[in-house]
């Protein structure tokens, strides 16, 4: 029988979305997932979304990364996700919706999605880059040649390494572009290569550069590989509060396979 699908991106971080309301989807089926988000042999995507009803909230969603695995909490599947849902009739411009990492509210206007991410307090400084976990676990450092190097080699290299080995960390090179903005490239765990966006990255990205005295603002703007994004924040005895990552959601196409 063919799956009905529906494409969609945030700032070119692409996700392939499925109405997963009559739970007809086989979420086990870890090949068939990884199969319909290769690029040369399916449909195409970073990663993969179950919109899934849920018995008190808007909806459920279920993410899994490109690798056909289900995956910790992605910022800008959960901005497409807000997009879909309003496209589905399920929500108007406003949703609170279940994901891995607790519940999300978000808004809608237009195209343009006001995300909840996840308050942070636990942010570990090391000598050479920064770790937190946005929903999503982060390496932070910067790249001064960050135009110009091998992102896939170098990221993989850290993702693999110690001390996050097997189970891993999303990595985000970033470079200060002025006291507001910051450029930022992202090599993505369970992609295993360089995503044009990573929402929960550009999050972390913010927070971190805030925690090390880069900013002093409490809204950043992020130019990624695929436009721009930004996030805000309020901090509150060393916790990052009301983090809301905001940027545009896109529907590309739809069609079955
Ligand atoms: N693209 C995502 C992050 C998805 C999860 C990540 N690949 C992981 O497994 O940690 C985002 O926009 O946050």
């Amino acid at each position: 029988m063919l799956q009905t699908f529906y494409k969609y991106q945030g700032t070119g971080n692409d996700f392939v979305m499925i109405d997963n309301r009559q739970q007809k989807f086989d979420k086990n089926n870890t090949k068939h997932i990884a199969f319909l988000c290769d690029r040369r042999f399916g449909i195409g995507a970073d990663g993969l979304i179950l919109l899934e009803n849920h018995d008190d909230l808007d909806f459920k969603m279920v993410y899994y990364n490109a690798d056909g695995n289900e995956s910790s909490m992605c910022g800008n599947g959960g901005r497409c996700i807000v997009a879909f849902a309003k496209h589905l009739g399920v929500i108007k411009n406003n949703a609170v919706f279940e994901a891995i990492d607790g519940l999300h509210q978000a808004t809608i206007d237009e195209n343009m999605v006001k995300l909840q991410m996840l308050d942070v307090s636990t942010i570990e400084k090391h000598e050479n880059h920064v770790f937190l976990n946005t929903g999503s676990p982060h390496h932070v450092q910067f790249e001064d040649a960050i135009d110009d190097f091998d992102i896939r080699a170098k990221g993989s290299k850290i993702r693999f390494g110690e001390p996050y080995n097997k189970a891993g960390s999303n990595v985000n090179f970033v470079k200060r572009v002025s006291d507001s903005t910051f450029r930022v490239r992202t090599y993505e765990r369970g992609v295993e290569d360089e995503t044009l966006s990573c929402g929960t990255g550009v999050t972390a990205v913010a927070i971190a550069m805030h925690y090390l005295g880069e900013t002093k603002n409490n809204i950043v703007n992020l130019n990624v590989e695929g436009g721009q994004l930004q996030v805000s924040f309020e901090v509150e005895n060393n916790e990052y509060k009301n983090v809301l990552l905001i940027g545009h959601a896109t529907f590309v196409f739809k069609g079955e396979i």
